[in-house]
């Protein structure tokens, strides 16, 4: 394989005249204030080859990203008690849809559509202050990133909190179900502190380095599980990109994880994490560009879980 540093900055290159590309989520008001132009991408391979090009290093909403570390977390809490809850089959909708809510009595098709990951955040809130849950969340990303600078933007979170209506629909109506145990407002709490985690590219590809590496960390600790690395890595395969989660399989091949703030996490498993930022989303809400930058970078690495 070609010097990886080169590979990156070539695409990156290839890239720029297409820099804005998409449409900046403005549903959430704060996000509309992003800098289209943005464009980064970082790379931690599982040797332990660090690379990076672009605005790798500076801080984005990481938002629906976080529902992998999320569902890590509660998985830990819970086990498989977790899936009498959330199921694990594609949505084909978007990802903050409700439709299928009413037929399936409360209980949303996978962790990753937004319903998903609220009854993920309600699973952690269990026995705690909605404060101690979000802290719990915020300790476990710095702990697999392994870096104490990351946080909680508090301006995105309120703005959510303000404008979230969507998303308190799907609350109070999975309470209406009885598949959430506490108030929807204390579950959305969570839920939009944990959307609302900064981080770099570089920060981002550290953090699902454990993913790639059987579930351990760079430094040896392991974080989960192999099979449930496996598992983690399979559900971003089918649902990570919502509704464009068979067509992101078709074009890169590999688990990702997109969020709104135009990020995407994607894995290599025994290669690499690898994760990518440019805000303007496609019509699916995932990056545009992004999803560009990941498609070239599998082909021209040959990394993908298909062989
Ligand atoms: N796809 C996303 O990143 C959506 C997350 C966002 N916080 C929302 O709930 O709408």
């Amino acid at each position: 394989m070609p010097n990886l540093q080169q590979l990156i900055e070539n695409i990156y290159a290839e890239l720029l005249p297409q820099l804005g590309a998409g449409k900046v989520a403005d549903y959430i008001p704060e996000l509309a204030k992003v800098n289209p132009r943005k464009f980064g991408i970082a790379v931690e391979t599982i040797d332990g080859g660090s690379y990076f090009v672009g605005d790798a290093e500076e801080s984005f909403s990481i938002q629906s990203i976080s529902k992998v570390f999320g569902l890590t977390l509660a998985l830990g809490k819970h086990g498989d008690a977790l899936w009498r809850r959330v199921g694990r089959e594609p949505s084909g909708s978007s990802f903050n849809s409700i439709v299928q809510l009413e037929h399936e009595n409360g209980i949303p098709r996978n962790p990753f559509i937004n319903a998903g990951a609220i009854v993920v955040c309600d699973a952690i809130l269990a026995g705690h202050r909605p404060k101690e849950a979000i802290g719990e969340i915020l300790r476990f990303v710095r702990q697999i990133a392994d870096d104490d600078t990351i946080v909680i933007d508090p301006a995105v979170a309120q703005s959510e909190q303000k404008t979230g209506y969507r998303n308190f629909a799907l609350a109070n109506y999975m309470r209406s179900f009885g598949n959430l145990g506490h108030p929807p407002d204390l579950a959305l709490g969570v839920y939009f502190h944990q959307c609302a985690i900064s981080m770099t590219c570089r920060q981002l590809a550290r953090a699902g380095f454990f993913l790639g590496n059987g579930g351990r960390m760079q430094n040896g600790f392991a974080v989960i599980p192999r099979e449930r690395a496996r598992r983690i890595c399979a559900l971003m395969l089918t649902c990570g990109h919502y509704d464009a989660s068979g067509d992101f399989a078709f074009r890169v091949g590999l688990p990702g994880k997109s969020g709104v703030g135009g990020g995407i996490l994607a894995v290599a498993p025994g290669e690499a994490s690898v994760a990518v930022w440019s805000p303007g989303l496609n019509r699916y809400g995932n990056s545009e560009l992004g999803t560009h930058a990941l498609q070239l970078l599998a082909e021209r690495t040959g990394w993908s879980v298909f062989g």
